[in-house]
């Protein structure tokens, strides 16, 4: 029996992560799509690391959000191991506030791409957005769904403009 994966597979570097990553968990979970989300270090747990990678799309993911702090190199050694687009997340660190978490994900060598978004809780909220934008190229219910989404926070917006 094969078992198929969600469509958005989570991971970060550490526990501590999850405060930041929930917010693209969350931007999934207003949109009806559904993803797994757990822990894979490159640093503290690299045979997890290439296990998951190498086998992340033959298991049925078709994107895949990374989240790290610091020396971030998960991204960028998942996307080293998978065809599928990696969304890279920079956490926000304590020592020098994200600055190197965004620079060890964005600066990847040409021919390894890792779509980076902004440091912190924003980046991680775009990211679930943007796993959802690619996903509903092939999804029309999605789609939809994105649209009423990009339409309420065009009101709102206009709305707290004249408020
Ligand atoms: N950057 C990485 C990687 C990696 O890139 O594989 N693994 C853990 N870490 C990061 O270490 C920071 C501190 O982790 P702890 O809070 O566990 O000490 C986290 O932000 C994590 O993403």
């Amino acid at each position: 029996m094969t078992t198929s994966a969600p469509p958005v597979a989570i991971v970060m570097g550490s526990r501590s992560d999850w405060p930041t990553m929930k917010k693209a968990a969350d931007a999934l979970d207003e949109l009806g799509v559904a993803y797994e989300a757990q822990v894979v270090s490159a640093h503290r747990t690299p045979q997890r690391l290439v296990e998951f990678a190498t086998s992340a799309k033959a298991a049925g993911y078709q994107v895949i959000i990374a989240g790290a702090g610091g020396a971030a190199h998960l991204p960028g050694m998942v996307a080293s191991m998978t065809p599928l687009p990696v969304l890279g997340v920079p956490v926000q660190s304590k020592a020098l506030s994200g600055l190197d978490s965004l620079l060890s994900i964005v600066q990847m060598p040409g021919g390894i791409p890792v779509a980076t978004l902004a440091i912190g809780e924003a980046g991680a909220r775009n990211a679930g957005l943007l796993a959802a934008q690619i996903l509903s190229l092939a999804d029309p219910a999605l789609a939809q769904r994105l649209d009423a989404q990009r339409a309420a926070q065009t009101d709102s917006v206009a709305q707290s403009v004249e408020d």
